[in-house]
This record gives C-alpha cells, sequence and structure tokens, in this order.
C-alpha cells in the first residue's frame, strides 16, 4: 500500500499543492516554519481522520480561510483508490472513499495504516501517564475493533461510577449498594483490557529491544514494564477495599485507567535520566516496534513518517536508523529535515528510490 497522489487545498499554510508520490523515500527540505510538517500531518489526516498535531480540526483550516479539502490517491493491493476529507468552518467533516462517504469515520481507521514519529513524541517519556495508555490504546484500536469499543464502555462505567463518588459528598451509606454495579463493570471490562494490554506489551518489549540494541549500538539497558492494578489479585476486592478512599475523594482511585509504562535507562527512569538523543533513542524504538507490530497484524508494511528525526542523533544512530528504513521491511516513507545535504547524504546509503521536495512558504518544487 503506498500514497500516489495527494492534493491539499487550505491546509495550514499549505494552500494549494498538487503532489505525486512513489514507493521509496520521500523527502522534504526547507526551512523551519515552511510547511514540511503540515504536510506529513495532511498524510496521517488521511489515515486518522484527524490530525497529528492539533486536537481541533477547525485550527487546520489556513487563516482567513473557511475550509479545506484533502484528496488522495492510494495503492492498494494493486488497486487505485481515491479517498477525500473535507471541513467547512463550523459543519462536521466528511470522509469518503471512492466517492462514498463513511456512516462512521471508524470504519476507515485501520484501511491505511500509518506511523508517524515526531520529535513531540517524547512526551511518551517526559509527560503523565496518560501518554502512554494513549499510544498502547492508539495501536491495538487500529486493528482490534473490540478493543476500543471496550475503551468506551469502561470510559462509560467509570464516569457514572465517579458521578456516584462525587455524589455521594463522603458519606458512604449513600452509594454502597450501586456501587456494586460499577464494580462489577469496571472489574470484567477493564480485565478484558488488562489481558489486551498485556498481550500488547509482551509482543512489543522484544521488539522495542532489538530496534533499541540496533539503534544505540547496544551499550544501553533498557525496559518498558507495564503496571496495572489488575495484575494483582482480585480486582474486584481491591475495589471494595478502596471504597473509603473513593468516596472521600470523589473519584476512582483503581482500575485501568490508572496503567502506566515504566520505562527504563540502565534501571533508571529514562525521563530522569536520559540526555536528548537517549530519549530520541527510546521513543524512535517504540515507534518502530509499533511500526513492526502493525506490518505483522496487516500483512503488509504501513507509511513510515520520520519527522525531524535525525537531529540530536550522533552519527552512528543516525545512520544505523536509515540502515533500518532502508529495509524492505519498510515500503513508502515520508522524511523531513531542514539540511537537503545530510538527508541526501542519509538516503543515497538505503539504495532505496527517493525523491526531493524543496518546501518554502507552504510551497512545494520538486528537486531531484
Ligand atoms: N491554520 C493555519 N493557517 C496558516 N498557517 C498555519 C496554520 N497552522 C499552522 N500554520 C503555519 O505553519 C507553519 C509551520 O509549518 P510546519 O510545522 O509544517 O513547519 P516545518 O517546515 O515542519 O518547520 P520546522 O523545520 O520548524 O519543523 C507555521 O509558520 C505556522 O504559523
Amino acid at each position: 500500500m503506498y500514497l500516489k497522489r495527494l492534493s491539499l487545498l487550505n491546509y495550514k499554510n499549505i494552500r494549494q499543492a498538487e503532489l505525486e508520490f512513489e514507493p521509496g523515500i520521500n523527502c522534504f527540505v526547507g526551512n523551519n516554519g515552511a510547511g514540511k510538517t503540515n504536510l506529513l500531518d495532511a498524510v496521517y489526516y488521511m489515515s486518522f481522520c484527524k490530525s497529528y498535531f492539533n486536537a481541533i480540526d477547525s485550527q487546520l483550516i489556513c487563516h482567513d480561510e473557511d475550509f479545506f479539502v484533502l484528496q488522495a490517491q492510494y495503492n492498494r493491493q494493486e488497486q487505485a483508490e481515491a479517498f477525500y476529507a473535507g471541513l467547512k468552518k463550523n459543519q462536521k467533516k466528511q470522509f469518503k472513499r471512492n466517492k462514498k462517504e463513511y456512516p462512521r469515520l471508524s470504519d476507515h481507521i485501520g484501511l491505511l495504516p500509518l506511523v508517524m514519529i515526531s520529535p513531540g513524541d517524547e512526551r511518551l517519556i517526559n509527560e503523565g501517564s496518560d501518554q502512554r495508555r494513549k499510544y498502547i490504546d492508539g495501536v491495538v484500536s487500529q486493528f482490534d475493533k473490540n478493543y476500543l469499543a471496550l475503551i468506551i464502555k469502561y470510559n462509560r462505567a467509570l464516569t457514572q461510577r465517579n458521578a456516584l463518588l462525587k455524589g455521594a459528598k463522603g458519606r458512604m451509606s449513600a452509594v454502597e449498594e450501586q456501587l456494586d454495579i460499577w464494580n462489577d463493570q469496571l472489574a470484567t471490562i477493564g480485565g478484558a483490557i488488562f489481558d489486551r494490554r498485556t498481550h500488547f506489551i509482551a509482543e512489543l518489549e522484544p521488539v522495542f529491544q532489538k530496534y533499541h540494541r540496533f539503534i544505540s549500538g547496544g551499550d544501553e539497558k533498557v525496559g518498558v514494564i507495564y503496571h496495572s492494578h489488575y495484575q494483582k489479585d482480585n480486582f474486584e476486592e481491591q475495589l471494595q477495599r478502596s471504597v473509603i478512599r473513593d468516596v472521600a475523594l470523589g473519584y476512582t482511585t483503581k482500575g485501568v485507567h490508572r496503567d502506566d509504562l515504566e520505562l527504563l535507562l540502565d534501571g533508571y527512569p529514562v525521563k530522569k535520566t536520559g540526555s536528548q538523543g537517549q530519549k530520541k533513542t527510546f521513543f524512535l524504538a517504540m515507534k518502530l516496534a509499533q511500526y513492526e507490530f502493525l506490518s505483522n497484524h496487516f500483512g503488509f508494511a504501513p507509511i513510515l513518517l520520520l519527522d525531524d528525526m535525525f537531529d540530536k542523533l550522533d552519527d552512528l544512530r543516525a545512520s544505523r536508523l536509515i540502515e533500518l528504513v532502508g529495509r524492505e521491511t519498510f515500503h513508502q516513507i515520508f522524511i523531513t529535515d531542514t539540511q537537503k545535504p545530510r538527508l541526501l547524504e542519509i538516503v543515497k546509503k538505503t539504495g532505496k528510490d527517493f525523491n526531493f521536495y524543496r518546501v518554502a512558504d507552504g510551497e512545494f518544487t520538486l528537486d531531484n
């Protein structure tokens, strides 16, 4: 599967562009703020019906305009398919496959698998546990539709339980009986989520280790350890034991909504001890493991977007990264950088076909 053609109208600072791509490596070079990341974001949008960077869709419309449109042609299993994404101010977004609008956007997710790796992924390391849960949920729900349904159900039960706890205003007797219903739901739905997360991490961890060892040269010892209340015996009993505390606090303190991944570098939290380059290597290996995981599950190579990934990596790590993406496992790759000579030297080494686009003020010129 690969993206063959993309036309953009009013997507962030890209007012109008018609771009052709090939399998292999597509490079975008330009100064800061030129529109390189915006282009990758548009490609991301075609896969996930949302931006990688902006939670609010209307922010994607070019300033002073009323709409944006993205039209793309993909080759999927030797067949050309057309996709359309459009948003008018104050209206619902439209997403179409071969001119037919999707009844639900979720029907589209998973059709055009893609992994974006950007400097912003450092939040996986630096920010709170919600980022790591989002990472797990994002990957697993791409191929397991039931998983997304479980998360939605769990969150509903959690919201109900929390509302009950808040309404109790610290009085146990007011809620004791009703809590049982929600405890039961959190235990069963949460248990199913926990099982899937456990399998995912067990599959991901060795692949993460493999990529980390390869890029770093193997001198650093790393680990990704899954922590969940469900790992301890009888979750329902834990819920029961925490009821007094939950009522006092007005929210639920036990459950998969508190799951986390402990990220270790040489036995210490990478967040505290890792240098910028070490952190970059760490999340790069996590995202590449995600890529391999999805590749195995879909049976074909997702698109890979590498946004500004060579900055802060030493020469050894940068050359190892490029050696990796030169492999067969990666079919179509989009890379951004500010310096053409550096990127040209890097991509030549892969032996893959490549294209260069120069980017300035949201405009793209083929520059091979
Ligand atoms: N809705 C919008 N309308 C117009 N311009 C926008 C909009 N949203 C973002 N921009 C502009 O897009 C530019 C950022 O583009 P982008 O992030 O693609 O840069 P880049 O080429 O990747 O730069 P860098 O090398 O710094 O990462 C900024 O100048 C920003 O003001």
